[in-house]
Parts: C-alpha cells; structure tokens; sequence
C-alpha cells in the first residue's frame, strides 16, 4: 500500500489464539472479492447482510482488500502512538468527551473511574478523517500519511461496498443513498480508534462474568472492528437473550456491527448489535490487548429516521416510524449528546437489579446492558 520506506514502529506482540474450546457465535462470512458491479453479485452478499443483521448484528468481512500485513501495521502505529507520548501531552491532548462531547485525542486511563471502583486500564486514541482540524501528538508525525491512506481506503472502499448492501439489502432504490449519507467530502465526526486494554482486573457482569467494558450498543451507523486474537469480545444473540457468545477471531478479517443510527434507519428492522468486552480464558492472561477500529456515523446535518418511504422491505413488514418528526436527531446533535453520556456505560454494570438500563439523551433515549 505504501512504497517509501515506513518510520519505524514498535511492534505490539499479540497474544497467541486460546486453546479453550469456548462457545462462539456463528457470524455470517461475506466474501467482499465477490462484490462486483452487477446487481447479481450485490443481491447475493446483501441478502447475507439481511440475515446477519436480523439475527446477532454483527458479521465478518473477508478479501476487503487490505493485507494483513497492513493492519499489524496501523496496530503497531497506534501502540507506538501510545508509548512514545508522554504523559502530558496525552493530557493536552485529551479527547473533550464531556465538554464538546468528541472522541479526537487521547482517552488515558482512568478517565473511567468506574471499574470495581478503581481505575480502568483502557486507552484510546482516536482521530478524525480531517487530522487537520485537532493538534495531533508528536509521535503521530511519522505515520500521518499511512494513517490517512488507511482511513480513506476504508471509508471510500469498503465502507461504501457495505453501505450498499445494506442499501440493497433494505430493497432501498437508490443504492446510494447510505454512500450519500457519509459523503467523504462532507464533516462528520467518524473516526478511527485504537484502543490498549492494560492487562487489566475486571468487575463481575450480571452473569458473574469478569468485564473489560460493559454490554451496550455503538452510537454508529456502522462499526468496523479488525479482528485480533484476545478471545474477549462478545454479542448477544437477539433471539436468546440470555446468550453471551464470543466472536471468533479470524485473521485479517474485519468484523462488522451496526449501532443505534441503523437500528433508527429500520425502526429495528436491523439490530444494533448488542455486545461487551469480557476478560480472556486462563490462556490468554497477563496480556495487552491493542487493536484499531473505525467507527461511522453520517454526516453532521443527516436527520436520522427509519425510510419508510424509501424502502419498500420496511413497508412490507409494517415496521413503525422510530422517532416523530419534530423528535429525530440530527447525527452531529446525537453523536455528541450520546458521547457526553458515554460515561454511564461504565457505570451501568453497578446500578440497579435489572439487565438494562435506559438514559435519556436529548430527544433520544439510549439502552445500556449487562
Ligand atoms: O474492544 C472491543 O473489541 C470492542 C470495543 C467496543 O465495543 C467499543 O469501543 O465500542
Ligand atoms: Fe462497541
């Protein structure tokens, strides 16, 4: 993808894949080679989208295009990025999460007062497609390019092949109309994350397992995780409540769920996947975790409400308009509001008897679980 010679990096050993036979959701596998330009070849890998997206929310993505290779190398970048800055400048660089509620800069550990009572052990940084508009941290110069290289590979081309799918899936006419939605040449507040989990001590979920990050759904439109080996990522399957299952790992692969935007956009037609971050089995301790995602959400000024005009799949199945008119959110209206709330993932886990809690942000109201 790069031909100059790469900055050097340290590079992050990840753990090796567990032995432990361990209960795994089965996730659907799309092929995105198969994506050609010919409403044949669509029809087939969207009616997988259909499915997976009305049974667990979440799926896998192979043959997107990006090596291998290259995503160890954005996974050391971010570790790298992590490491070599300083505690001060993590500190002037501080994601304004409560303030103007957005991600771009550093989130340092124990921020999240919250985990058992101590501090957690998750850091991120997060950038934006635009990495002019925030100060970025001296050890990101190196790597600016490839970082945009890498955000624009994903959002112009695979993000916008699954975009749609989706699209045709919800037998919407245009099949650009979710591409439109998160226009590149427009601002919104989508962004890239790499997040260190510090070989960390968890507190006990509602079902006595240990938790890394509490159960809950992504303010996205589409998240888009790349898969690493620490079995501890897992989704509940909407139509056995009860059930945690792990997503497997498979190399190279990007692993796909949509969040709250989507679930509005299908009036729940589409599930926004419901999923936590639990600690790994025996074989997988005293290990950091590093991987990189990125998260979408459309454009600023995007009003986000279920297409019921649009789609003629909604209409057929009587789905109900989720917010009244004068109630749907804007996506920059959402996207900050629910990251401003954020921090009430972290304390859901504690409060109350029940598996869920709900918060209302603005004119929207969000679930939490367990
Ligand atoms: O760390 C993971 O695998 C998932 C993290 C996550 O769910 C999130 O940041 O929203
Ligand atoms: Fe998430």
């Amino acid at each position: 993808m790069i031909s100059k010679t790469l900055s050097e990096v340290d590079h992050f050993v990840p753990v090796k894949p567990t032995k432990e036979e361990l209960d795994y959701a089965d996730l659907d596998i799309l092929d995105l080679s198969l994506y050609k330009d010919t409403p044949a070849s669509k029809k087939v890998l969207a009616d997988q989208v259909h499915k997976a997206m009305t049974s667990h929310g979440f799926f896998v993505v192979i043959n997107h295009g990006i090596s291998e290779e290259t995503i160890e190398r954005m996974v050391d970048i971010g570790h790298t990025i992590l490491s070599r800055t300083p505690q001060e400048e993590k500190e002037k660089l501080k994601a304004d999460l409560t303030g103007k509620g957005e991600y771009p800069g550093f989130k340092p550990r124990g921020e999240w007062k919250t985990l058992g009572g101590t501090p957690d052990r998750i850091e991120q940084f997060n950038v934006v497609r635009d990495m002019t508009t925030h100060e970025q941290p001296k050890a990101f110069e190196p790597y600016r390019e490839e970082v945009q290289e890498f955000i624009d590979t994903v959002h112009k081309d695979i993000l916008y092949k699954i975009l749609r799918l989706f699209a045709i899936s919800l037998e919407i006419g245009d099949e650009e109309l979710f591409v439109k939605a998160h226009s590149y040449d427009k601002h919104d507040e989508s962004w890239l994350r790499w997040m260190e989990y510090y070989d960390i001590p968890a507190q006990a979920g509602a079902d006595g397992k240990q938790l890394w990050l509490t159960g809950h759904q992504d303010l996205t439109s589409l998240s888009l995780l790349f898969s690493q080996p620490m079995a501890t990522l897992q989704v509940r399957d909407y139509h056995d409540e009860a059930q945690w299952k792990f997503v497997p790992h498979i190399a190279g692969a990007i692993i796909v769920n949509a969040g709250e935007p989507m679930m509005w956009w299908t009036g729940n037609y589409y599930k926004a996947a419901v999923h936590r971050v639990v600690e790994p089995p025996a074989d997988q301790r005293s290990h950091d975790r590093t991987s990189v995602f990125y998260f979408t959400v459309p454009n600023d000024e995007v009003v986000i409400n279920t297409l019921l005009k649009e789609s003629s799949l909604l209409q057929r199945h009587a789905v109900k308009k989720w917010f009244k008119d004068a109630d749907a959110p804007t996506s920059s209206e959402w996207v900050h509001n629910r990251v401003k709330a954020n921090l009430q993932k972290h304390v859901a886990a504690k409060d109350g008897e029940g598996r869920t809690s709900s918060q209302k942000i603005g004119t929207v109201t969000t679930t939490w679980f367990k």
